[in-house]
C-alpha cells in the first residue's frame, strides 16, 4: 500500500494540490500498478475533500475504487460521512496501538477505546465502506504495553475488520523486534492480514518491512522518494526490489516507471532525491572507476542484479580524474566515435587533468573535449609555441598583471604586463615579446566569446572562442577548461600555432 498521498504529504513542507494528488494516484494505480493507495487523512481541508473526491471519481471509472483508502479517526461517524461523501470505499481507521497513546491521549480505558472503534466500525460496514484498522504504536504497545495490545485483539477480531495495520509509528524498532512482534502476533492470529507500517527514524524502515515480510506480514506501507512524517517511511522502490531480488515476493509492481513516479513527486513535492538513493538516484547507475568501467567492458563484472534498464534507466561511465581509458573509450563508443588509440590516450589525458583540478565532466561535454583535444592540436612535440609557465593576478583597485615565459621555436622569452582583465594583461605581455623581442606584432583580437557547452553545467566547463585578424586572414580557435581565463590562454596558445605554422 503506497501512502505517498498521506503520511507522504506529512513531511515537512508537502502540500500536494488537489490536481497533484490525482495525477499521483493516477500514475501510482494505472501505471506503477501498487495494490492499494492512501491518498488523505479525512476531515482535514476542504481542499482535501476535493483532490479525494476526484481521486474516488478516477477510480470509481477505472474500476479500482476498492484500491483507494482514507484514514479516518474514531470520531463518532465524522471521518466515515466524509469519506462516504467523497465517494470513498475504504478507510484506514486510526485506532490506539499502545496503552500510552489509549489513556494519555484519547483519556480512555481499553475496553471504552474498543466499544467506540465497534461501534465506528458497524456505522462504516452500514455506510458500505470497508474498514482496515491501524494500532498507531503498535511497536511501543508490544514492547510497553502487550496485555493492552492483545486486549484490543481480542476485542476487535470478530468484527469485520479486512486488515489490522501495525505501524512502528515513532520508528524504534529493529528488524529483530520486528520479526518477534510480527511472529506473536502471528501465533495467535495466523488468520488474519497484517499490514506492517514503517518509520524510517533509525534508518531501518527498509530492513523493518523486509523482516515482517520474513515473518509473515501480508501488506507493507511505503512511500515514493521514501516522504512521510519526520525521517519518512521505506521508499517503495527500494522495497520493491528487495522483495523481488532478496525475498523472491511476486508483486503487481512495474518497475519501469518506479523512475518516472520518484520524479513526479520529487517535483511536486519539492523534496529532491538524494543522488546516491537506490533506485531512483541520479547518480547510482553510474560507474566512477577506471577498474569498473574495464570490468565492464568485457564482461558486466561490475553489474549486480539491478541492472538499470529494469527501471528504464541506462549505466552511465562518469568522466573525471577516476576515469581510465576504458571508460572513455565507453562514452566514445556511445557517442558513435572510433578513434585512434593515441587519441584515445590524449582525449584520456585531458579529461583526467580536468577531473583533477575538480572540474565536473559530463557526458554531453565529451564531444566538445574531444573536438578540442583532436581540431586543434598537433602531437605536443610539434608546437613550436609552448607556453612554459604564467602567472595572472586579479586585485581589488589595482590593474591586473600578467608575467609568462614562452618558448618559440625553440627559444625562450619572459614578459610582464597589466591589462585590464586578466586575459587582456596577458595578451598584452605577449604581444610585448612578440614586438621587443622578435620585432613582429600579433593580429588584432576580432572577438571573445565564452560560452557554456551545450548540455554542460554552470559549475563545470567553459568554452572560449577566440577570433583573431591579421590584413587578410581571420584565426579563430576554441577550448575548453574549467577556468575561463585558462581556456582563454589554451585558445591563444593554439592560435599562436597556427601562425607560426602558416609562415
Ligand atoms: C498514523 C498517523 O500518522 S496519524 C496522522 C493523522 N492525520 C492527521 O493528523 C492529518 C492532519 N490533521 C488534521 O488536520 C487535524 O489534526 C484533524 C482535522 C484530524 C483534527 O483536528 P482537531 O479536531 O483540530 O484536533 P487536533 O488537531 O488538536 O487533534 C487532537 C485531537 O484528536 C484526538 N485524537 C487523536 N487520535 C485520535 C484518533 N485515533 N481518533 C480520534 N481522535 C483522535 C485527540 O484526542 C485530540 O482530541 P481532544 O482535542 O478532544 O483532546
Amino acid at each position: 500500500m503506497d501512502s505517498t498521498l498521506r503520511d507522504g504529504e506529512q513531511t515537512s513542507g508537502v502540500s500536494f494540490v488537489p490536481h497533484e494528488k490525482l495525477m499521483v494516484a493516477r500514475m501510482l494505480l494505472r501505471d506503477v500498478n501498487v495494490d492499494r493507495i492512501e491518498v488523505a487523512s479525512a476531515r482535514v481541508s476542504d481542499g482535501e475533500k476535493t483532490a479525494v473526491a476526484m481521486i474516488c471519481r478516477y477510480a470509481q471509472m477505472t474500476d479500482a475504487i476498492g484500491r483507494v483508502e482514507v484514514l479516518g479517526f474514531v470520531d463518532g461517524g465524522r471521518s466515515v460521512d466524509w469519506i462516504a461523501d467523497c465517494g470513498g470505499k475504504v478507510i484506514n481507521l486510526l485506532s490506539k496501538g499502545s496503552l500510552k497513546h489509549c489513556m494519555q491521549q484519547l483519556g480512555k480505558t481499553a475496553a471504552e477505546h474498543i466499544l467506540d472503534i465497534r461501534r465506528e466500525v458497524d456505522y462504516a460496514h452500514s455506510k458500505g465502506l470497508e474498514v482496515n484498522l491501524y494500532l498507531e504504536d503498535w511497536s511501543n504497545g508490544m514492547k510497553d504495553s502487550p496485555d493492552y495490545v492483545f486486549q484490543m485483539m481480542e476485542g476487535l477480531k470478530d468484527c469485520g475488520i479486512r486488515r489490522f495495520m501495525l505501524p512502528d509509528t515513532l520508528g524504534v524498532l529493529n528488524p529483530m523486534q520486528v520479526m518477534e512482534f510480527f511472529r506473536t502476533m502471528l501465533e495467535c492470529y495466523p488468520e488474519t492480514h497484517f499490514d506492517f507500517h514503517a518509520h524510517n527514524d533509525y534508518d531501518l524502515a527498509v530492513a523493518n518491512s523486509l523482516a515482517a515480510v520474513v515473518s509473515g506480514a501480508a501488506g507493507l506501507h511505503v512511500t515514493v522518494n521514501g516522504l512521510g512524517e519526520r525521517c519518512g517511511n521505506a521508499p517503495l522502490s527500494s522495497v520493491q526490489v528487495i522483495m523481488r531480488d532478496q525475498l523472491g515476493v511476486k508483486t503487481s509492481i512495474c518497475e519501469d516507471r518506479l523512475n518516472e513516479i520518484s520524479r513526479l513527486v520529487e517535483s511536486y513535492s519539492g523534496i529532491s532525491v538524494a543522488p546516491n538513493q537506490p533506485i531512483v538516484g541520479e547518480n547510482v547507475f553510474t560507474q566512477v572507476a577506471g577498474v569498473h568501467a574495464d570490468g565492464d567492458n568485457k564482461d558486466r563484472l561490475y553489474c549486480n542484479d539491478l541492472t538499470p534498464e529494469r527501471f528504464g534507466r541506462k549505466r552511465e561511465y562518469a568522466l573525471g580524474k577516476a576515469s581510465g581509458k576504458a571508460n572513455i573509450e565507453m562514452n566514445l563508443q556511445e557517442l558513435g566515435l572510433e578513434l585512434e588509440p593515441e587519441q584515445v590516450r590524449q582525449i584520456t589525458k585531458r579529461i583526467t587533468e580536468l577531473g583533477d583540478r575538480k572540474a565536473v565532466v559530463t557526458q554531453e561535454d565529451l564531444p566538445f573535449i574531444v573536438s578540442d583535444v583532436l581540431k586543434h592540436t598537433a602531437p605536443e612535440e610539434a608546437d613550436k609555441v609552448k607556453l612554459l609557465g604564467y602567472m595572472v593576478s586579479l586585485a581589488y583597485g589595482i590593474k591586473p598583471l600578467a608575467s609568462l615565459k614562452v618558448s618559440i621555436n625553440g627559444e625562450e622569452f619572459t614578459g610582464e604586463a597589466t591589462g585590464d582583465g586578466q586575459y587582456d594583461a596577458f595578451v598584452k605581455a605577449l604581444r610585448r615579446i612578440y614586438r621587443d623581442k622578435l620585432g613582429r606584432s600579433l593580429p588584432d583580437l576580432l572577438n571573445y566569446a565564452v560560452t557554456i557547452p551545450p548540455g554542460g553545467r554552470t559549475d563545470a566547463l567553459v568554452q572560449t572562442v577566440i577570433t583573431w585578424q591579421d590584413e587578410n586572414r581571420i584565426f579563430r580557435t576554441r577550448a575548453l577548461d574549467a577556468d575561463q581565463t585558462q581556456a582563454a590562454i589554451n585558445a591563444t596558445i593554439k592560435m599562436l600555432n597556427q601562425i607560426e605554422n602558416s609562415r
